[in-house]
């Protein structure tokens, strides 16, 4: 089964995905591994690699390497720009920040990254990213004009392009790290229009209370990364997070 029929089935049998994310540049290969494997215990549906800096090359490769030695969960890329293609990895986001100043992070990364994923034979999932308050590192580096956290309108009009522009996922992002995530009322808002297009929603959902406020508001999957690296006990934190956003 392709990665992103695997997540909509699990969207529609269990109400909510959670997806781990994982940054190369954060731990070891054995060490991300270790992450991977432990989320898998706990329950987690997939893993996404990927990071704002440094997450490309040998390392983005050693790092799918191990964590495919030690769980089936599909591996999902998630590229701040081209280098963060690997063939190692099952699918890719292959994502447009929306909301970005520069035609970098919208179309110039995908085209330098699409020939790698033609050849690569990794799936595509295309997806529309978009940035809200306060953004965070991801917010810098892709020169994001935020939008801001009281006006869920700006992010319901950029949901709706990436809609008609035939992209099948949308992703809120608040920000790796964030102090608060994205707004239950933004998130209804965005899913309202979206209709049965999948609406990821990350950036600061740190507990299980927190993560099912935003599947309740209406995100189809959830994604979890600061909280995850801290956690000395990883599969328990998946445990609650993910017992909070399932049916
Ligand atoms: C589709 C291709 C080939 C490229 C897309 C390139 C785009 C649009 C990038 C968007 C801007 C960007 C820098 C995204 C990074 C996404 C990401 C991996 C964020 C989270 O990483 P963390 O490691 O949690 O955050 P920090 O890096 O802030 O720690
Ligand atoms: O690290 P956290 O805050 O969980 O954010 C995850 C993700 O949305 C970042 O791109
Ligand atoms: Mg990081």
């Amino acid at each position: 089964m392709q990665v992103e029929e695997y997540l909509d089935k699990i969207a529609e049998s269990e109400g909510t995905v959670h997806l781990t994310l994982i940054d190369p540049a954060s731990q070891t290969p054995d060490q991300a591994a270790e992450i991977a494997h432990a989320a898998a215990l706990g329950g987690t549906d997939a893993i996404m690699v990927g990071g704002s800096t440094g997450a490309g090359g040998v390392l983005l490769d050693q790092t799918l390497l191990k964590i495919k030695e030690k769980t089936d969960k599909p591996t999902i890329l998630f590229p701040g720009n081209a280098s963060g293609v690997s063939k190692h990895a099952d699918a890719i986001f292959f994502m447009s920040l929306l909301n970005s100043r520069d035609i970098n992070y919208i179309t110039t990364n995908q085209a330098m990254g699409a020939p790698v994923v033609y050849k690569s034979g990794i799936e595509p999932i295309s997806m529309a990213y978009i940035i809200v308050e306060p953004g965070g590192t991801v917010g810098w580096v892709g020169d994001a004009k935020l939008i801001p956290k009281r006006k869920p309108e700006l992010a319901v009009a950029y949901a709706l392009a990436g809609k008609y522009l035939g992209m099948h996922y949308t992703y809120l992002e608040a920000g790796s790290g964030a102090d608060s995530p994205v707004t239950p009322e933004m998130i209804g808002a965005v899913k309202h229009v979206l209709g049965n297009n999948k609406l990821i929603v990350g950036g600061g959902i740190r507990d299980g209370e927190t993560a099912k406020m935003c599947a309740l508001a209406g995100a189809d999957m959830i994604v979890t990364g600061t909280i995850l690296e801290e956690s000395s006990n990883v599969t328990a934190k998946i445990e609650e997070l993910v017992s909070a956003i399932k049916k």
